[in-house]
């Protein structure tokens, strides 16, 4: 029987947008939308939340009215969302180093993340490291870009973490390996930006799931 054909809407105020539409776009099935209004919102499966900077972000979806859409959306954790980057900011419940004077949050995601954990952009690198994505019985190896990238502090006890970055592969110094992925019933994220490598395991990752709760 063929999988069920699926709508993803991918955020695109600002950011990498482009990337993940590009990323979607090679699944069989699956058809890409880009997601500037609540008329567009209304009608995707799912959403991804791209990297970018989360502060721009929150502020021109509040300019375009889309915020509380996003909010009421991302707080139901009904609709599968992947989130990465700054769109894991954008869904976690805080963050720490916000913008003084605070930012637009969409929160859902049962975290608490530092905004720019491994410093300036200057402090951007690549690492591989090992994850284990969901349903897999073992670790595997994967390539991570990080771009000005979060980290999550803390998780609540649903929040299942996926891969953490060892301390020696680390910018800055660590005390303790930090998050960089993770899932929460209908929600994957990650620190680092897979729309950026060839590597597709979390795009197919987040289909299947798609899939799953589409039936
Ligand atoms: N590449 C990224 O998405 C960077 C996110 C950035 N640290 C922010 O605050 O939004």
């Amino acid at each position: 029987m063929a999988a069920p054909s699926v709508t993803i809407g991918v955020l695109a105020l600002q950011g990498a947008f482009r990337e993940h539409l590009r990323a979607l776009s090679e699944f069989e099935g699956v058809s890409a939308l880009p997601v500037r209004t609540k008329e567009q919102l209304a009608t995707v499966d799912a959403l991804v939340i791209p990297g970018g900077e989360s502060t721009t972000m929150g502020l021109v979806a509040e300019r375009s009215g889309l915020l509380e859409e996003l909010r009421a959306m991302t707080r139901a954790r009904q609709k599968p969302v992947f989130a990465t980057c700054a769109g894991l900011i954008m869904l976690a419940q805080r963050a720490q180093h916000e913008k003084t004077g605070g930012q637009p949050l969409l929160g859902g995601l049962d975290v608490v993340v530092d905004r720019n954990f491994f410093g300036t952009q200057l402090q951007s690198f690549e690492a591989t490291m090992d994850v284990r994505l969901p349903g897999d019985e073992a670790a595997s190896t994967c390539h991570a870009v990080f771009i000005r990238a979060p980290a999550i502090l803390e998780v609540g006890i649903r929040v299942e973490v996926l891969a953490t970055l060892p301390v020696d592969k680390s910018p800055r110094p660590l005390e303790k390996p930090c998050i960089v992925a993770a899932r929460q019933g209908p929600f994957l994220v990650t620190a680092f930006h897979p729309e950026l490598t060839a590597d597709r395991r979390w795009h197919a990752y987040f289909v299947d799931q798609v899939r799953a709760t589409k039936g």
